[in-house]
C-alpha cells in the first residue's frame, strides 16, 4: 500500500563550493504530522529548509508536495500551493494593526469579507484576540511571534513551516507555543527547526536528526534522545 505523504524530499543535496550541506537526505511527512528537526550547529537543518521553502534551489534531488515538484518553483508560488513558512526573521509591519496585518495575510486565499471573519478566528485560535487593535511595531517579541504566526495559518495552510519558533521566548511564552503548535496539526502538517530542547520534549512527537549533512536519527523524541549518537553528536551533557 503507498503511503499518504504531504511531503517527500529525496536525495535532497546542496553544495555550496566545496562544502556539501545537505547530503542526499530523505524525508516523508504524512497530512497533519509534526516534525521536529534538530541538529548541532552547522549540521545542515537551516539549507534543508530553505530548500523546502524555495528560498534554495537544491544541487540535487527533488522535493514533492501534495504530488507536484516544488524545485524551482519562486517562494510566491510554494505558498500558493498550500505551504506557509514563519522564519527566524519576524516580517510582520511595525505600521500596521495586528488585524490589519492577519487580514492582509488571509487575502492570499479569501474575498475581504471572508479574510475578516478568518481574522477573527485565526486570532482566536491563537489566543490573541486582546491584540487584534494593537499596532504591530508596539509589540513583545514573544507577542510578535504569535502574530506572525497568525499571519501564516490565516491562509489556512496544508503544511506549516517554522524556523526555530521558540528563539527569544519567555519559558512561558515556550510553553505556550508548544501547546499552540500541537494544536495547529488539526489542520496543518507541521515542520520545525528547533534549538530549544525543552521544547522539543514537551512536543514529544516525531524527531529527524541531521548531522553533518545527513540524516543520523529519525523516530519518536523519547527514543531519539535517549539514543547514544545522538547524546554524542549533538546533545552531550544537556540530554544525559
Ligand atoms: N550560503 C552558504 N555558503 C556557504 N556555506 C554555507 C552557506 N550556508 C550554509 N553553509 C554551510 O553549510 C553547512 C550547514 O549550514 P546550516 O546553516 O544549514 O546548518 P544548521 O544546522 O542550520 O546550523 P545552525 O544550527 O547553526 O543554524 C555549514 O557548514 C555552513 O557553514
Amino acid at each position: 500500500m503507498t503511503e499518504a505523504l504531504i511531503l517527500e524530499a529525496r536525495g535532497l543535496t546542496m553544495r555550496f563550493g566545496g562544502v556539501t550541506a545537505v547530503d542526499g537526505v530523505d524525508l516523508k511527512v504524512r497530512p497533519g504530522e509534526l516534525r521536529c528537526l534538530i541538529g548541532p550547529n552547522g549540521a545542515g537543518k537551516s539549507t534543508f529548509f530553505k530548500m523546502l521553502s524555495g528560498q534554495l534551489r537544491p544541487s540535487a534531488g527533488d522535493v514533492v508536495f501534495k504530488g507536484i515538484s516544488l524545485v524551482g518553483l519562486p517562494a510566491s508560488r510554494i505558498a500558493r500551493l498550500g505551504i506557509g513558512i514563519k522564519t527566524q526573521v519576524p516580517s510582520v509591519f511595525n505600521g500596521l494593526t495586528v488585524a490589519a496585518g492577519v487580514t492582509l495575510a488571509a487575502r492570499r486565499s479569501l474575498p475581504p469579507m471572508l479574510a475578516r471573519a478568518r481574522t477573527d478566528e485565526t486570532l482566536a485560535r491563537i489566543g490573541i484576540g486582546r491584540l487584534r487593535d494593537r499596532l504591530v511595531g508596539e509589540l513583545a517579541h514573544g507577542q510578535r511571534q504569535l502574530v506572525e504566526l497568525a499571519m501564516v495559518l490565516a491562509p489556512q495552510p496544508d503544511l506549516v513551516l517554522l524556523d526555530e519558533p521558540a528563539a527569544g521566548m519567555t519559558a512561558d511564552e515556550v510553553s505556550r507555543l508548544a501547546d499552540l503548535v500541537v494544536e495547529l496539526t488539526r489542520s496543518s502538517a507541521v515542520i520545525i527547526v528547533e534549538h530549544d530542547m525543552q521544547f522539543i520534549r514537551r512536543i514529544a512527537r516525531d524527531v529527524t536528526v541531521f548531522n553533518c549533512g545527513r540524516v543520523l536519527a529519525e523516530g519518536p523524541a523519547g527514543q531519539v534522545l535517549a539514543d547514544q549518537r545522538v547524546k554524542d553528536v549533538y546533545l552531550g551533557k544537556e540530554a544525559a
